[in-house]
Order: C-alpha cells, then sequence, then structure tokens
C-alpha cells in the first residue's frame, strides 16, 4: 500500500476526525477570548468609562473628544461582533445590552454639557445623574461565561493517539524512502556502465569508418588522376572528368569540369569567328597601329577585286575613290581617337577602278594604356540599296507615265524658289498652269492607252518649249505646271506660252489611225506681283487657267485680281440659283421661226429667263455657263421641258399648229444624270400629249466637240422617240462636216453673226451660200437666225434657206403674248414683203 493511501487512511480515521473536529472549537474559543478582551479593553480602564469618569471630574475638551472617538470605536466594534459566527444569540443580546449601556453614556455627557453650561459643579453633577453598570456588567459576564468547556484529558488521550498514529506512518514513510534510494542508486551505477559500453562501441566505429573514408578518397583521387592522364594522352579535352558523390573532391572535380567546358567553349567561339570572318557577306579589313592592312577576308576580296596579297601590309587608302574631301577623313580620325569608332557611307575605289558607295565600320581596339593595336572595319556594298533608296525618291518626287517631277516635287522647288526670291529680290518665277482641252474627249473615244500616249507626248512638247533650267510638272490627269526661272519680261512670257500653244494644237499621232487635234488654256501668274507663297500662286494661276477655258480656249490668261471677285460673284450667283430654283423664279419666252417662203409661224423657240425677286429679268447668258459648270442646269432644264410641252399643249388646245424647241446643254445629255435626257422628254410629251415630231432639241456645236460616245447615244436615244435635233450656232465653233456624219442631226442652225454679215461681207455671204447648200446636200433642213431686217429676211428665202426667226420677225415673247400674235399674223404676216 502506498504511503499516499496510508496518509488518506490515517487522516480519515474517527480519532483524527474528532481531533480535527476539537481543534477546530478551541480555535473558535481562542478567536471569541481574544475579541471579548478586546472589547473589554475599548470599554474597561484607559477605555470608554475611564474617559468619561476623566472628563465629568476635570471637563476636559480633550478627554470628551476621546471619549466619543473611543465610543464611536466600540459601537463598530460591537456591530462587528453581532455579526461574528463565533457568538451565539444569547452573546449578541448581551452585545446589544452594552452597546445601549454605552449610548447611555453618551446621552449623559451630553446632559453633563448642559448642567456644566448652567454652572453645576462636578459634585452636584454626580450625584444628580448616577449611571447605574449593573446591567452592563451582567452582559459582560455573560459574555465571558460562556465559554467552551473541553475535556482535558479526553482530548490528551486523543492527541496522543493521533501523534502515535502519525508517528507510526512517517517511520513507514521514511523506510520507505531509504529503500528508494537504494534502487535509484543502483540503477545509476547500471546505467553508467551502459554509457561506457556505447561511447567504446562508437569509438571502434568511427575509427573504422574513418579508414575507410579515407580510402575511398585515395580511391577517387586515383580515378582523377587516371582521367588526367587519359586526358592528356588521348589530347581529348572534350570530355569531362566522371563526377561521383558530394564532397570537395567531387565539388574540385565539378570546378575542373567546368574549367574544361569553358577552354572548349572559347575554342568553339574562336572556330565561329574564324568561320564568321571567311564566311560574312561584309567586307572585313584588320589593320595595325601603323594603319598597315594585316588581314583582310574573302568577302573584302570579292567587293573590293583585290586578293589578300594585293593589300596585306598596304594603307587601306589604296582603296580611296577621292570623291571625299580631307575633312572627311580627319572627322573619321577624330571619332575614332575620342570614341573609338566611326561609322558612315564612303564611296571607295574596287580594283578595276569602278566607284562604289558601301556601309562603313571601323573600331579601334587598344591596349592597356589606350594604344591603339588594331583597327577593325566592317564595309558592305551598298550599291542596290542606294539604287532602291533613288528609286523610291524617283516614286515620289517624279510622275511615273510622263516622267517628269510630280505636284510634291513640283511644290518643293516653288517654295525653294520663293525663298530665294525674299532673300534676293532680283530673281523671280512664273508660274503657268495648263489644263489640255477636250482630253476627254480622247480618253473616252480611244481609251486611256491613246490617252496615256497623248499626255506623253504632251510632255515632251511642253518640255521642248522651255529652258533648261525651267521646270515642267504634271500635277495629274491633263494638269500641266511649269516654273520659269528668273524670268521677268512679259514679252518673253508671252512668246513662251505661244509657243507652247502652238505646239500643243498640232495634231497627236496616237496610233496608226488616231490623230487627235486638241489646245490648251494656260494661267499666268508672276510671283512678285500675284503672291510670295506656292499655295497662292498655285490657286492663282488656276484662277487664270480657268478663265482662259472661259475665254474659249486654246488661250492664255495672266492672273488678275479681278479675276478672284469674277469667282466670287460666280459663287454669289450659285448660291442665287439654288434659291430660284426653289423658288420657281424662271419664266420662258418664246421666239417665233417662221417658214421663210410663206411667212408662216410654224414653231417657236423656247429662251429661259429669270425673274429676280430684286435685279428684274436676267438674261440666259448671265447664269447658264454657271448653272451648267454647277449641275444645276440638269434640274433646271428639266423644268423648261415641261414648261414648254404645257405651254404647246395650251396653244394645240386654242387650235395654233406649233411646235417648240428646247436649248439643251452638254450637261444634260450625260448619262452620269439623275434622271436620263430621254426619259425626262418622254415623260413631258406623255404628260402634256404632245406629239414627238412637235418637240424639238437644240443643241451647240460646242456640245459635240466637247464630246463622245455618250453624246451620239444620248442625241440617238432623243431621235429614236420622234424628236428631231437642231444644230444652233453652226459655224461658229471649229465646225467639221464630220460632225453631220458622226451625229443625228435634222436642222442646221446658221448663227446669226454670218447672217448679218451676209448682205455686206463677200465671206460671210459665200458661207452662208456654202452652208445651205451642203445642208440641203446632207438632206438637212436650215434656220436662218438674227433676222432683223427685211433685206435679211429675202436674203435668206432668196438663198432657199428653209426657216427663219429674228428681231425682224419677233423678239422672244411671254407665251400670252405668243398667242395674240400667232392670232394677229393670220394669213397675212407683215415680213412677206
Ligand atoms: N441680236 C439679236 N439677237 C437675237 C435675234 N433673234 C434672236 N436673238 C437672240 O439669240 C438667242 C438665240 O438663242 P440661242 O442661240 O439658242 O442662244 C441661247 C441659248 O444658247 C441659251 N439658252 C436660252 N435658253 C436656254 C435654255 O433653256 N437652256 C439652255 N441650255 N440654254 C438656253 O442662251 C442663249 C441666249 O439666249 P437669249 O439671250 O434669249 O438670246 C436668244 C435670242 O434672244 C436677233 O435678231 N438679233
Amino acid at each position: 500500500m502506498s504511503n499516499q493511501v496510508l496518509l488518506q487512511g490515517q487522516l480519515d480515521t474517527d480519532n483524527n476526525q474528532q481531533v480535527l473536529a476539537i481543534r477546530k472549537l478551541l480555535t473558535q474559543k481562542l478567536i471569541r477570548a481574544e475579541q471579548l478582551a478586546q472589547l473589554e479593553r475599548e470599554i474597561g480602564y484607559g477605555g470608554l468609562i475611564h474617559y468619561f469618569k476623566k472628563y465629568t471630574l476635570r471637563g476636559e475638551a480633550t478627554d470628551r473628544q476621546t471619549f466619543i472617538n473611543s465610543l464611536t470605536i466600540t459601537q463598530d466594534y460591537i456591530a462587528l461582533l453581532t455579526n461574528s459566527s463565533h457568538f451565539t444569540p444569547e452573546d449578541k443580546q448581551a452585545l446589544a445590552t452594552i452597546k445601549d449601556y454605552f449610548t447611555r453614556y453618551y446621552q449623559y455627557m451630553l446632559l453633563t454639557d448642559s448642567l456644566k453650561n448652567e454652572g453645576k459643579n462636578i459634585e452636584q453633577i454626580d450625584s444628580e445623574y448616577h449611571i447605574d453598570d449593573r446591567q452592563a456588567i451582567d452582559a459582560i459576564k455573560q459574555l465571558q461565561r460562556n465559554e467552551l468547556e473541553i475535556d482535558a484529558d479526553y482530548w490528551l488521550e486523543l492527541s496522543s493517539q493521533r501523534i502515535d498514529k502519525f508517528k507510526a506512518l512517517g517511520h513507514h514513510i521514511r523506510t520507505d524512502i531509504q529503500a528508494l534510494a537504494q534502487t535509484k542508486e543502483q540503477q545509476a551505477i547500471e546505467s553508467l556502465r551502459l554509457f561506457l559500453a556505447i561511447f567504446l562501441l562508437l569509438f571502434i566505429f568511427t575509427v573504422y569508418f574513418s579508414f575507410l573514408s579515407v580510402q575511398r578518397f585515395i580511391k577517387e583521387l586515383r580515378h582523377i588522376r587516371d582521367g588526367m592522364k587519359q586526358m592528356q594522352l588521348k589530347r581529348n579535352f572534350n570530355q569531362p572528368l566522371m563526377v561521383q558523390g558530394n564532397n570537395e573532391i567531387t565539388d574540385m572535380v565539378i570546378a575542373f569540369n567546368h574549367i574544361l567546358a569553358e577552354i572548349n567553349q572559347s575554342e568553339e567561339d574562336q572556330k565561329i569567328s574564324a568561320a564568321v570572318f571567311h564566311h560574312a557577306s561584309e567586307a572585313i579589313m584588320i589593320t595595325n597601329a601603323n594603319n598597315e592592312i594585316e588581314t583582310v577576308n574573302p568577302a573584302f576580296c570579292r567587293i573590293s577585286g583585290y586578293s589578300a596579297a594585293d593589300v596585306i601590309g598596304k594603307n587601306p587608302n589604296i582603296l580611296s575613290s577621292g570623291k571625299h574631301g580631307r575633312s572627311f577623313y580627319k572627322k573619321m580620325w577624330q571619332d575614332l581617337e575620342q570614341k573609338n569608332c566611326w561609322q558612315g557611307e564612303v564611296w571607295n575605289k574596287r580594283k578595276n577602278g569602278e566607284l562604289f558607295p558601301e556601309f562603313l565600320a571601323i573600331s579601334v581596339v587598344r591596349d592597356k594604356s589606350r594604344k591603339p593595336l588594331q583597327y577593325i572595319s566592317l564595309f558592305s556594298d551598298i550599291t542596290k540599296y542606294k539604287k532602291y533608296e533613288e528609286d523610291i525618291w524617283i516614286q515620289a518626287n517624279y510622275d511615273s507615265l510622263t516622267g517628269l517631277p510630280n505636284r510634291d516635287f513640283f511644290l518643293d522647288k516653288l517654295r525653294k524658289e520663293l525663298t530665294i526670291i525674299k532673300e534676293n529680290k532680283k530673281n523671280d518665277v512664273v508660274l503657268l498652269f495648263i489644263d489640255l482641252d477636250r482630253f476627254k474627249y480622247v480618253n473616252d473615244t480611244w481609251g486611256h492607252t491613246s490617252g496615256d500616249k497623248l499626255l506623253k507626248l504632251a510632255a515632251k512638247r511642253l518640255k521642248m518649249c522651255v529652258r533648261e533650267k525651267d521646270t515642267v510638272a504634271r500635277l495629274g490627269g491633263d494638269e500641266f505646271v511649269v516654273l520659269l526661272e528668273g524670268v521677268l519680261n512679259r514679252k518673253v512670257i508671252e512668246g513662251l506660252v505661244h509657243n507652247m500653244l502652238t505646239t500643243l494644237s498640232m495634231p497627236f499621232h496616237l496610233g496608226s489611225k488616231n490623230e487627235a487635234v486638241l489646245s490648251a488654256s494656260i494661267g499666268i501668274t508672276v510671283a512678285s506681283e500675284d503672291g510670295d507663297n506656292a499655295d497662292l500662286l498655285f490657286k492663282n494661276a488656276d484662277t487664270a487657267m480657268y478663265q482662259a477655258k472661259t475665254l474659249g480656249r486654246n488661250t492664255y490668261q495672266f492672273f488678275t485680281k479681278e479675276m478672284n471677285e469674277t469667282v466670287s460673284r460666280r459663287m454669289y450667283i450659285e448660291q442665287a440659283l439654288r434659291q430660284a430654283i426653289k423658288q420657281q423664279e424662271f419664266v420662258l419666252h418664246y421666239q417665233p421661226v417662221v417658214s421663210l417662203s410663206n411667212g408662216e409661224i410654224i414653231g417657236v423657240e423656247a429662251l429661259i429667263r429669270w425673274q429676280h425677286p430684286n435685279k428684274g429679268l436676267i438674261y440666259p447668258d448671265n447664269f447658264i455657263t454657271i448653272a451648267e459648270e454647277t449641275g444645276l442646269i440638269e434640274q433646271i432644264g428639266q423644268w423648261v421641258i415641261e414648261q414648254a410641252c404645257a405651254d404647246l399643249n395650251h396653244w394645240q388646245s386654242l387650235g395654233l399648229m406649233l411646235h417648240v424647241a428646247v436649248n439643251v446643254s452638254s450637261r444634260q445629255c450625260k448619262q452620269t444624270s439623275q434622271t436620263p435626257l430621254k426619259e425626262v422628254i418622254s415623260n413631258a410629251l406623255l404628260k402634256h400629249n404632245i406629239a414627238p415630231s412637235n418637240f424639238k432639241v437644240e443643241i451647240t456645236e460646242s456640245l459635240l466637240m466637247d464630246n463622245s460616245q455618250e453624246m451620239i447615244t444620248t442625241l440617238q436615244e432623243i431621235r429614236s422617240l420622234g424628236v428631231a435635233i437642231h444644230m444652233d450656232d453652226f459655224g461658229t465653233g471649229y465646225s467639221s462636216l464630220s460632225y453631220l456624219k458622226h451625229f443625228p442631226i435634222n436642222v442646221l442652225k446658221i448663227d446669226r453673226s454670218f447672217i448679218q454679215g451676209a448682205i455686206d461681207d463677200k465671206t460671210d455671204a459665200s458661207l452662208v451660200e456654202a452652208v445651205v447648200l451642203i445642208g440641203h446636200s446632207l438632206s438637212l433642213k436650215l434656220v436662218g437666225e438674227g433676222i432683223e431686217t427685211q433685206e435679211h429676211y429675202n436674203y435668206l428665202r432668196e438663198l432657199g434657206c428653209d426657216y427663219g426667226q429674228g428681231y425682224f420677225i419677233s423678239k422672244p415673247i411671254i407665251a400670252t403674248e405668243l398667242i395674240t400674235l400667232c392670232q394677229e399674223v393670220g394669213d397675212s404676216p407683215k415680213w412677206i414683203a
């Protein structure tokens, strides 16, 4: 049984429990006695009663205060004891009596104070107020009497028994401890023996394994030595030494293998360098510090044409082309000195004397003291690259078709020239803007190949007209520009431009059968007079060219400030025309056409007027051209056809058997028009119930000259409707009888200028006669225009001309007036003399 259990058994015995209970009682008794002794001290001699007596006898305030302090402490202490578990209810009753007793003492003290104040002496006070202490004394006795009684013998016996038992237990435990100590000692001795045995074993093992390690190290070293010997014998340094394990020797072998690999790599690099040197496409030349060629590679020989033997020991200047001056080489050497390298383009000479461009890069190799050891030059032949660069430049600056400079090049040149002019006022430049007239006709009729051929020929002719220093460029299409340098004299310019116009108006042979005759319009602007910047000069020359075109082509115009005004005016008219279309400000006047044989009004020509709200009636010459250029003529022309048919329908309803002729411009005949002319006419005829034979279309000669297959197609379409076509102003343009053959014309209208001149001018008269004869021989009817007098009328009638119109018969009049006129004329027209 363990000591712990034995001890617990002992503690649990009745004897022990009784001893503990008595001990507890004794402890309580001691505490109670102690507390009562304390209470006695507070109230007995030197306590409360003592101070009360002292005060009543001597009346000192300190005694009174001490009494009050002691009273407060005693009362608190009594309250504490009353709550203590060591006091029985009887004790607590006694404590209450004591507390009450001292409260009374306090009241007596207060009473004493008042008696003293009344002047009574202490004997009187004492005799008057005597405190009866008996109750308090009984209470104290009660407390003292209430003590616990314990039988001492019984206590001694119990205690002795308990001590004996503990002694026996203590003996038992001591015996146990001694036994345990012996056991532990024995164990320690055995552990020591075991430790010594293990230590010995470990020592033996360590010595054995050290021996083995040394043996292995020696083996590995032998292995490395053999490997190295083999390497030396076979001269094979590519095979690394075998590595096994992980120790200092293997680390050493690995490091050795790395060094070996590095050496092998360096050898590889050297081989590659040698291969690069021999097989590089770039030439390599190495010169020494004295600038003597040490070595060159095959590419050098290939590019320069020299063999290695030719150049080794020589100065590289044997390659010099002589194209670069001293300063060039000076700069090269400076760079080599300061930056250790130089690169750039150099012209060199091959062995056969041919010059070639190369891209050269030189690097300097120096020793530790920065003294040059070698110069390594690398160069490649850039002949092809240069050519390519040149081609690109030509493409960017030249027109591929004509080989002339293009717009960019020309503008650049012009800008440079203008800068020179600004610095040196003596110089001047003239800009010519050239546009070929009717080039489109050639393109459309004979195709683009012919058009291209014509442009090339025109470019050549233009170049022939100018001096070497002048520049001819092609802007695109059929537009050319010429820059004349250092020309100030207007006469010289005019002479040159005349020459150009003449040259360009000569026939162009475009193929076996094709021969084109065209002209040009030229705008001229002089830098010093018309502007000092390229864009402005361009614009002005273009405006002048445009003016030349409107003046009838094949001519030139110098730019004037008024031209700009014309341009502004045109813009203004265009705007107003758009407004006029919206507001329906147009009206038709009709001029009668009579049969010259009997004077009968057979028809009318519709002539448009613009009834402007502010400016009044405006005649077509002032706006038709602009309407044509802007395309507005399409809408206006459509309105004319519509209105003419509507009026004709009205006249017919009145019994007037007339036909109506309307003017159409080339723009209306374009196949690209919004509504094709054929459709416009057929719709109007249908809508107003007009027979096609009563409707005529008038075209001008210039319309035919301007065009082409497109025009022929449109006119044929109109003819197919049953509508006749009249050619207006015949004889004014480049009358070509071939037009009459190609175009479906029914009637020729002889221009009024010939009619009016025919009376006095024989040439005009012969011309009119010839036209009548030709017309009739081609089965065409003829209308004489501008009959202003009876003489004109008679002349034409006698010539056999079919019809006539003019102020002599009637000016153009409004529709209602025409009705009156027709009705008045009746069967006896006044113009029949
Ligand atoms: N000095 C003189 N002049 C005479 C005489 N008889 C007629 N005239 C004028 O000669 C012009 C004849 O018309 P055009 O040659 O077709 O020439 C027309 C025609 O080409 C064009 N035009 C007129 N109306 C239209 C139209 O609706 N569309 C188109 N595209 N052009 C039109 O405007 C041109 C001018 O028309 P207008 O000013 O009306 O001028 C008319 C007319 O008033 C005469 O005895 N003496």
